[in-house]
């Protein structure tokens, strides 16, 4: 075991931010903490790593927080005057990390930016040389709020494969992110926050077990009508029903009246909608 968190509460003045939550984390686990803005997953990140205070709980830590924790917070915050390689090797020199610093500028994609300034990279590019800093002292276990934010896609695919090779070497990996289809296929385990609490803890396991059934009618009203008789969330037009029990009485009436749907697997988005009642990918309010 990594991390333990137990009954954690976490107030700003009257606001209850987090009320009572727990989970672990294995050695070597992938874990997505998934929630709408403000739903408390930067605030718990702080917590776990100590850059905030909590009023109640426990956080048992089994790492060393100097020597092997990375981090890429929401804010990449950077001196001034210094190029690339020099913001690296500062790093480097901080945590006596012996990590070439060719593979650091290489995991983060900025071999061409070398001798560039720091303050003169693009937010993408900022991005980068966070993920390449958060990897200075080899960590085993990585902290990564909305990393891929201001990333192109090819950014996002050099990012994820990098990532996919540091699970292969046994790193953890927990990580915030608005970009569910990006979580679905990375992750392992999905933490969801909801009124400061867990919502629900899902396995990948889990998803690749359950099915989801996507309904969709030539007209909204049929979508509402089947709705109040099944259950599940209408959206854009398309009823998603999530209970196998519903979902088998719903493909009789279906099949009688020739509507079109599809089943598949579960994924992390479809948990998004059963938990917080709506999804719109980028768009997604507490
Ligand atoms: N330092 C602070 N002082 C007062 N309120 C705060 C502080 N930090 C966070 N909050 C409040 O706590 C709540 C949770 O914020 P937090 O940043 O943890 O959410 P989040 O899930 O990470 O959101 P997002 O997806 O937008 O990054 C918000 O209502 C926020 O306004």
């Amino acid at each position: 075991m990594l991390l333990k968190l137990e009954a954690v509460e976490k107030r700003f003045k009257d606001k209850q931010v987090l009320a009572g939550v727990s989970f672990d984390v294995a050695e070597g686990e992938s874990i997505a903490l998934i929630g709408p803005n403000g739903a408390g997953k930067t605030t718990m990140i702080r917590s776990i790593l100590g850059l905030t205070s909590i009023d109640a709980g426990v956080i048992e830590r089994h790492f060393d927080n100097h020597k092997d924790v990375g981090m890429m917070l929401q804010k990449d915050l950077f001196p001034d005057g210094l190029r690339v390689k020099e913001l690296i090797e500062l790093h480097k020199s901080y945590s006596k990390s012996k990590v070439d610093t060719n593979e650091l500028l290489k995991a983060g994609d900025l071999v061409q930016e070398t001798r560039s300034m720091v303050q003169s990279l693009s937010g993408g590019q900022k991005r980068r040389l966070s993920f390449a800093l958060s990897l200075v002292a080899n960590p085993k276990l990585l902290f990564l709020d909305e990393p891929t934010v201001g990333m192109d896609v090819t950014a996002c695919r050099m990012f994820w494969s990098k990532i996919k090779e540091l699970q292969g070497q046994g790193k953890s990996i927990f990580v915030t992110s608005h970009h569910l289809d990006e979580l679905n296929d990375f992750c392992r385990r999905f933490i969801f926050l909801k009124e400061g609490k867990v919502a629900a803890v899902v396995s990948k396991e889990d998803l690749n077990a359950q099915k989801i059934l996507v309904v969709h009618p030539a007209q909204a009203e049929e979508a509402e009508e089947l709705q109040r008789r099944f259950g599940g969330l209408v959206e854009d037009g398309r009823l998603y029903v999530f209970h196998p029990a519903e979902q088998s009485r719903l493909v009789d009436v279906l099949k009688e009246r020739q509507i079109p749907y599809e089943e598949r697997l579960k994924e992390v988005k479809d948990c998004y909608r059963e938990i917080y009642d709506h999804y719109e990918e980028g768009v997604m309010q507490a």
